[in-house]
């Protein structure tokens, strides 16, 4: 059973059938210029309630790492959090999109970045320094790498920040979809009427194959982002395969259904664990990650048993549901917990000496 993270799932039924049928419709124009893509843009443009402009990429180190350029000159400075992907698991791919702008990383408890915090960065920054880089972004990350999430408020605090210093702002959304489904709020409230100026609108953690959306609200800032995609080899000659997924994703609410069961899951799979004597949760769980403190016992002989989960930072594990994890796996992960951290078998009998 494979909890190692949300990357490790299939793709939904739904998406599949939506490639299927994108393919079967014959002949479309290329590089965009298809009726799929024009219908992405359309429900992008409902779900926000504003005009947005929207590039399908395919990863989301793609996605963040194109967005930041279109917000940052290359003497620019790019706050995010120390945990942030785009600071630790993108090889420094924001950086050289960029042309080398600078990130920023800022410590905050739980994954998440406060507006004193990043008041008190900017506060230091040598603004028109001609030794020192020059504040122009604040990269969010939305469900943080911590497994928490920004309300709306939080969002805004931030963003009044940022724009006080005329910063833009990006949200790296690949979890947006667990984010919201979490918050239960409206996905404009908690981007562009916060301030946010780009998201990464992630679907592949979310039942797709491959794609990812960079959405701009501040249509402004899209106008060189069709040049840096193509010159990243990111825009796709048969694009509606792309946008088919996203589409798929906006259909009927499916996104917030698939991340609404991920979120369920990782629930259930946090209280089971957090409930165990030695166990202690090192962030509550706001969306699909689970990031818990275990007795090495339980862990070695949840590994042993052939869980998989990725051992995080010290005794922390990190455990990730995805959109069809099993009730029945988590509730087996659980179960084997409690045996091994009580030392008593399956069945409540206790061991023989
Ligand atoms: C917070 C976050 N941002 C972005 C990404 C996108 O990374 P990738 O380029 O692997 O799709 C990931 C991982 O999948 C992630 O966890
Ligand atoms: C590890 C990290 O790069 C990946 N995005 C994950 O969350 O699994």
């Amino acid at each position: 059973m494979n909890f190692m993270s949300d990357n490790v799932s299939g793709a939904a039924p739904e998406i599949l059938a939506a490639l299927g049928e994108a393919s079967a419709a014959g002949p479309m124009p290329s590089y965009g210029a298809d009726p799929v893509t024009a219908r992405l843009h359309d429900r992008m443009t409902a779900l926000f309630g504003t005009p947005v402009t929207v590039f399908p990429v395919a990863t989301g180190t793609a996605a963040n790492a194109l967005a930041l350029s279109a917000l940052t000159p290359p003497y620019g400075a790019v706050y995010c959090h120390a945990e942030a992907h785009i600071n630790v698991d993108e090889c420094g791919a924001p950086e050289m999109f960029t042309d080398g702008a600078k990130l920023i990383p800022l410590p905050g408890a739980q994954g998440k970045l406060t507006p004193q915090g990043l008041a008190d960065a900017l506060a230091r920054a040598p603004v028109g320094f001609v030794h020192a880089v020059q504040p122009a972004a604040l990269s969010l990350t939305q469900a943080t790498e911590a497994g928490t999430v920004y309300t709306p408020d939080e969002v805004a605090a931030l963003c009044a920040v940022a724009k006080r210093h005329g910063l833009k702002v990006h949200m790296d959304g690949a979890r947006f979809a667990n984010a919201v489904a979490s918050l239960g709020c409206d996905p404009a409230e908690v981007t562009w009427r916060a301030g946010v100026d780009v998201l990464s609108f992630g679907a592949t953690k979310n039942g797709a194959l491959a794609a990812e959306a960079v959405v701009f609200f501040d249509r402004a800032l899209a106008e060189s982002f069709g040049y840096r995609r193509k010159r990243a080899g990111h825009l796709f000659s048969k694009m509606r395969f792309l946008s088919a997924q996203l589409d798929a994703c906006l259909a009927d609410g499916l996104w917030l259904r698939l991340a609404g069961h991920a979120n369920a899951m990782a629930q259930m799979l946090g209280a089971g664990l957090a409930a165990l004597p030695g166990a202690a949760l090192r962030a509550p769980v706001e969306a699909n990650e689970v990031f818990v403190e275990l007795p090495e016992t339980v862990t070695e002989g949840l590994l042993e048993r052939g869980f998989q989960f990725y051992r995080w930072d010290g005794a922390v594990v990190r455990l990730v549901t995805a959109w069809n994890t099993r009730a029945e796996d988590v509730a087996a992960l659980v179960a084997a917990a409690r045996e091994l951290a009580s030392g008593t078998p399956a069945g409540g009998s206790e061991k023989k000496a």
